[in-house]
């Protein structure tokens, strides 16, 4: 009995030991005791329980695959080091079995154990014989490890045994499902603060009143405000005014259980406006919304290159020039993007390129050196100009200034071209156009001076070089003068339109033809054998000019003088040969016209002052090197009554040349007709000038060149120049000689009409040296007549000149016209007039000629006494 109760009490001392050891280790467990430790305690507890027994734990990973060692202090060294890693299959051992097959194995003898085949010595070397092991289950139903119970002799647990050793498993199970769970929840801790702190925006939580709960540092760098001044904020302080209504509505949507994105501009607190894109989510916790989270992403810089992208790409869009892009990574360039503009300059639709290389746009006309150029700099990755012909898609031909240029990545690659196009097709014809206006003249579409000469030179080279004669044929129509300025120049046009068709038509190749300017034409005549080649030539060009004319409804017939000068070895410069034929001509038209003059060097001397003057002269009318002197006229009182305007050219080397030398020239060349007008409006102007320095009007007289009288333009120009300088027409006077009115008399007489119509007086110089008699002055409206020097000066020797001067002051008088006597040299001679009763005296006896100044103070000096007094 007393064994009885001895052994009961025992019993109940080892129940309560156990509980206690259970307890301790609980404890350690809710102390969250590094699970080791514990491991250990529950190992030690068991083997305090199981007599001889050595407990170990092993864990398996998480894939289930293997099981390791993690407690054990007791079993041998040597076994524990051994043991390594126990793979959870069957047969592996008592633990790989009882892993495998989630159940409890007992090997009670293992040295005949089958499981332990492999390792069977490994435990017996140490000294176990026996092995019992439990898996460990978690309250899920994952494998967590083994618990085993090894024994130095062959054993088997009886029910006490199972039983406390379930009980020490299920305390391993829940000290490493703790484990695991505080370590989990550990790890998404972690994890969270990672997201929270790690992430590139600015995440924040807030309350459901709207303050912050948490920020992350970006928040501060968002707002510019440390995270410790945001904390407790409320989100409002952080917003402009407009947006507080957006965004509590945002917020309270997300506080109902909505997520919502949505875009905001925040002012930093630098003062600059950050663009954000928030999102918010419902923080939901037990079902229960406990506040709200917020991802703020800067996208102020995205935006702003979104916007600058977007002006680009419109930049591109709505450029004038064409722009594409073709893809560097591809082979062969194909196009992947293309504007409107490149649509409208080709034709081509976007549909129809892309994809394409953009050699598709060349053709026939494509330079290939161009083409060349684009391939070759492209393949260096650089960038490339040309201008191309390139064709639209309807076949036409366009001028295309083509720029193109590599795109590269921020390695520097190569990814893109872009190629940039200008139709230039307007500005290619426009130069081609002035290029043919400066080497061709206007009317006739024949080659100009310049281009001429250009020719010139390369013919005489050649010529030169293979031993050939050039021939240069200076051709000058007779008499067109006349017929353009009698016909007017449409008519004028028409003619030399003609002649130059015909010459056009008698050239052969290699001939070159050209217009320089008026009647005067050129003909190169390269590659000749014979000088005799010239002359045939120049007599076909005879006879093709002299056929007649139809323009309109007139008739003409036209001329033409032909020099002829051919390339010789004396001849040096090619534009002596130009200079040689015009000389040549100039004495076919002094053999009477309609001929042909051959170039001899002694021409040479006789031409080549008039030729040197002409130039000469051209020099001054470009620059108006002329000077206008005025010789005072007289009347009966000796008053000075007018002036006669007087052209002067003062020459650099020659120095004054005499207008009696250069005006016929003039009048044969036509410079006649600038110079005329250049002394018209200087004459009318100076006028203007003496009344302004107080001299009153004085009448001035103007000699009249035939051409410009003849000139359809001349009223024109007559009215406007007096219109201009404000000269009275009636001041103005006009002095013609007789055969200007005797060639045209009709209209002549018309123009006669108009002038007297406008009050411009007409006088008829040197009056008494034309075949004209005084009967016919009857019939044209004239104010004066100016008897010629040439019977003034022999008035006081010749009774006959004295008489005939009677005779024209007597009928002049009786036709009402008022005579002036001209190149009175001596006192004797104005007498000997005024008793002829001659109303007006100018010659040297009275005044010379003399520049304006000098007229003022003669002026000045005479008024009012009288000349010669
Ligand atoms: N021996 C001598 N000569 C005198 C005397 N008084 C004046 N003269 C000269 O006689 C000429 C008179 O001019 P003209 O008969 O119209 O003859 C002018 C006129 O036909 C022409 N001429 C001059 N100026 C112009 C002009 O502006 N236009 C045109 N178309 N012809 C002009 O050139 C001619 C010569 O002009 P100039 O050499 O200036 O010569 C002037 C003048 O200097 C004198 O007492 N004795």
């Amino acid at each position: 009995m007393v064994r009885l109760v001895l052994g009961h009490s025992r019993q109940l001392m080892a129940a309560r030991g156990q509980l206690e050891q259970q307890h301790s280790i609980q404890a350690m467990i809710a102390e969250e005791v590094p699970l080791g430790q514990t491991l250990d305690a529950i190992c030690l507890m068991l083997e305090d329980q199981l007599h001889g027994g050595l407990c170990s734990i092993m864990l398996a990973d998480d894939e289930g695959r293997e099981l390791r060692l993690v407690a054990g202090n007791s079993l041998p060294v040597g076994y524990r080091e051994a043991l390594g890693a126990v793979p959870i299959a069957a047969g592996m051992g008592a633990c790989g079995s009882s892993a495998h097959d989630r159940d409890v194995v007992v090997c009670e003898d293992l040295e005949n154990d089958p499981r332990w085949k492999g390792v069977r010595t490994l435990a017996t070397r140490e000294g176990l014989r026996a092995c019992w092991s439990y898996p460990v289950i978690a309250s899920d139903g994952r494998l967590l490890g083994t618990f085993a119970t090894y024994y130095r002799r062959p054993a088997r647990p009886d029910g006490t045994e199972l039983e406390m050793t379930r009980q020490a498993v299920d305390l391993v199970a829940l000290a490493v499902e703790r484990e695991q769970d505080r370590r989990s929840l550990w790890e998404s801790e972690q994890r969270y603060r990672s997201l929270f702190a790690y992430n590139p925006d600015a995440v924040f939580s807030l309350d459901l009143r709207g303050h912050f709960a948490t920020a992350n540092d970006h928040c501060s760098a968002l707002t510019g405000f440390p995270v410790e001044q945001i904390l407790g904020a409320h989100f409002s302080q952080f917003l402009q005014p407009d947006d507080l209504a957006h965004v509590q509505q945002k917020f309270e949507i997300t506080a109902a259980g909505e997520p919502c994105c949505y875009e905001l501009q925040i002012p930093h607190r630098d003062g600059k406006v950050r663009r954000l894109d928030i999102t918010n989510l419902p923080i939901v916790i037990d079902e229960r919304i406990q506040g709200v989270y917020g991802i703020a992403k800067d996208v102020t810089q995205r935006r702003e290159h979104e916007t600058r992208l977007r002006i680009l790409e419109r930049g591109v869009e709505a450029s004038v020039n064409g722009v594409l892009i073709a893809d560097a990574g591809e082979p062969d360039l194909p196009i992947i993007y293309a504007n409107d503009a490149f649509q409208r300059m080709t034709g081509y639709t976007r549909e129809e390129i892309i994809g394409r290389n953009c050699r598709f746009l060349q053709g026939a006309e494509t330079d290939v050196a161009a083409v060349q150029q684009v391939r070759q700099q492209l393949a260096r990755q650089c960038e490339v100009h040309v201008t191309l012909c390139n064709y639209r898609k309807d076949g036409a031909p366009f001028w295309n200034d083509l720029y193109i240029a590599p795109v590269r990545d921020e390695e520097g690659q190569v990814t893109h071209y872009v190629g940039i196009q200008h139709d230039i097709s307007e500005r290619k014809a426009y130069e081609a156009r002035l290029a043919y206006h400066a080497s061709h003249d206007a009317l006739t579409g024949l080659a100009n001076r310049a281009l001429l000469e250009d020719r010139l030179v390369h013919d005489f080279e050649l010529a030169r070089r293979q031993g050939h004669l050039l021939a240069v044929l200076f051709v000058d129509l007779d008499e067109f003068k006349p017929i353009n300025d009698s016909l007017g120049h449409a008519i004028g046009d028409q003619l030399l339109l003609g002649v130059s068709q015909r010459l056009s038509a008698a050239m052969r190749a290699g001939d070159t033809l050209a217009r320089l300017g008026g009647d005067e034409f050129v003909v190169l005549l390269p590659d000749l054998h014979h000088d005799e080649q010239a002359l045939q030539v120049a007599e076909r060009l005879l006879a093709l000019i002299a056929r007649p004319y139809r323009v309109g409804e007139h008739e003409l017939s036209l001329s033409c003088s032909i020099g002829i000068a051919v390339s010789s070895s004396e001849v040096s410069q090619p534009n002596e040969l130009i200079q040689q034929a015009d000389m040549a001509m100039y004495l076919a038209k002094q053999q009477g016209r309609n001929a042909y003059h051959w170039f001899t060097p002694e021409i040479t001397h006789r031409l080549g002052d008039r030729v040197a003057l002409r130039n000469e002269l051209q020099e001054a009318i470009d620059v108006q090197a002329f000077e206008l002197h005025y010789q005072p006229l007289i009347d009966r009182q000796g008053r000075v009554v007018g002036v006669e305007a007087l052209l002067r050219w003062p020459n650099p080397i020659r120095g004054y040349v005499s207008p009696a030398q250069f005006i016929p020239l003039a009048e044969e060349t036509g410079q006649i007709i600038p110079i005329s007008e250049w002394v018209l409006s200087r004459a009318c102007h100076d006028l203007r000038m003496l009344d302004e320095a107080g001299q009153g009007i004085l009448n001035v007289a103007v000699n009249l060149s035939p051409l410009q009288f003849h000139r359809s333009s001349f009223l024109g120009n007559l009215r406007q120049t007096l219109a201009v300088t404000g000269l009275p027409a009636p001041k103005l006077s006009l002095e013609l000689t007789e055969g200007v009115l005797m060639n045209d008399t009709e209209s002549a007489i018309d123009t006669l009409h108009a002038l007297r119509g406008m009050g411009v007086g007409v006088a008829i110089d040197d009056f008494g040296t034309g075949f004209s008699s005084l009967s016919y002055l009857k019939n044209l409206p004239i104010d004066t007549v100016k008897i010629d020097r040439s019977f003034v000066n022999e008035v006081t020797h010749s009774a006959e000149d004295a008489a005939i001067i009677q005779g024209i002051i007597s009928m002049a008088h009786h036709l009402g016209l008022k005579v002036v006597a001209e190149g009175i040299e001596h006192e004797k001679q104005h007498d000997l007039l005024m008793t002829h009763g001659c109303d007006l005296f100018q010659g040297f006896y009275v005044a010379r000629p003399m520049p304006l100044e000098r007229l003022i103070e003669f002026l000045d000096a005479t008024q009012p006494v009288s000349a010669g007094e």
